[in-house]
């Protein structure tokens, strides 16, 4: 393995002590305590994973999930169903098979999110990501809400090598989207990746403006493949949750980005998302350099959550 990917992995699987502690040594304690499997275990395992950060739809989902193996597959050992609740999770977190297809296809991305959750930072390493693999990218600074906002993204575009269409502070979003539709066809640019404001505590507006964008890359652009993005701040936790619960009713999000988990206590809070929402989570951020974005893996997600505090597996993941 690669030095970066053992860091990767590592920092993944610290990100996930808390979760991990909470979740895994309860259940490996009701794994050991029961003789068999009855009302009483599912109702403690229920408990350890709602505890764990994993949410109330996620926890049912899970159990009954296991409960129809258990019954399938004439489990009668308490602790056999440890592997199978590793399964079962690692099944609930699969992206789907078309997750990353934008990456592959002339496409538009709008990215959602409110101030400071890394949404800036996202865009631009997404946007290094699809250089890396020779796509021709075009960015358009349509937070125009915030100075500032376009002034960073410049930065990343300059860093990632991606051409920027901004507008002045204060205009029309939907115009920035315009003209970077009209640069992005006549460059025969691969990806369109959209800055775009999230103020929640105006949603009607928002909703207005999302849509007033979604209008005009349809129109303009109707061959174009789309993609919707929230990006969420994993140290949030409950707060990242209601963010997607909001952003869910104004907008058709097909993915979530979920920021900041190289040093949070709250990564389970990806399970509890991609179980409320039906979402999955897309890509995960690691860090704050250009290198330090994700593609979600299940596998990998799993295993971290299931591995002991010095970054070793489990002896039975
Ligand atoms: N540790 C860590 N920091 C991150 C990550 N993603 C973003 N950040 C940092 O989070 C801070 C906020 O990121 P921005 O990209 O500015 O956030 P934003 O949502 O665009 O916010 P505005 O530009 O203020 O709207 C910055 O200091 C980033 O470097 C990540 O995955 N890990």
């Amino acid at each position: 393995m690669a030095e970066e990917k053992v860091g990767f992995f590592k920092r993944l699987v610290q990100g996930l002590g808390k979760t991990r502690d909470n979740i895994v040594s309860g259940m490996d304690s009701i794994f050991n305590g029961f003789s068999h499997i009855d009302d009483d275990f599912y109702e403690e395992l229920e408990e350890v994973l709602i505890m764990g950060d994993l949410g109330v739809q996620a926890t049912y989902d899970i159990l009954d999930d296991l409960k129809g193996k258990v019954k399938a597959e004439h489990i009668k050992e308490p602790m056999q169903c440890r592997e199978l609740l590793i399964e079962s999770i690692k099944e609930q977190m699969d992206v789907g098979e078309t997750a990353y297809e934008f990456e592959e296809k002339t496409s538009v991305v709008l990215v959602i999110g409110v101030n400071g959750v890394g949404k800036t930072t996202t865009i631009g390493k997404l946007a290094g990501k699809l250089k890396a693999q020779n796509k021709k990218v075009v960015l358009a600074a349509a937070d125009t809400f915030r100075a500032a906002a376009g002034e960073q993204l410049k930065e990343w575009a300059n860093r990632a090598q991606a051409d920027l269409i901004g507008g002045q502070e204060g205009s029309d979003p939907a115009s920035v989207v315009y003209d970077a539709v009209a640069s992005a066809k006549a460059r025969h640019a691969d990806v369109l990746l959209c800055d775009t404001a999230g103020r929640l505590h105006n949603k009607k507006n928002l909703m207005e403006e999302l849509k007033k964008m979604n209008r005009i890359i349809d129109r303009e652009f109707p061959e174009a493949y789309r993609e919707t993005l929230v990006v969420l701040d994993a140290t949030t936790g409950q707060n990242a949750m209601q963010q997607a619960k909001e952003f869910n009713e104004v907008a058709d999000i097909t993915g979530i980005v979920l920021t900041k988990m190289d040093g949070t206590a709250k990564g389970g809070i990806a399970v509890a998302i991609h179980a409320e929402l039906g979402i999955p989570v897309k890509y995960i951020g690691v860090g704050e350099s250009i290198d330090d974005l994700q593609k979600f893996d299940a596998d990998t997600f799993v295993r971290a959550l299931f591995t002991t505090g010095d970054g070793e597996e489990g002896e039975n993941s």
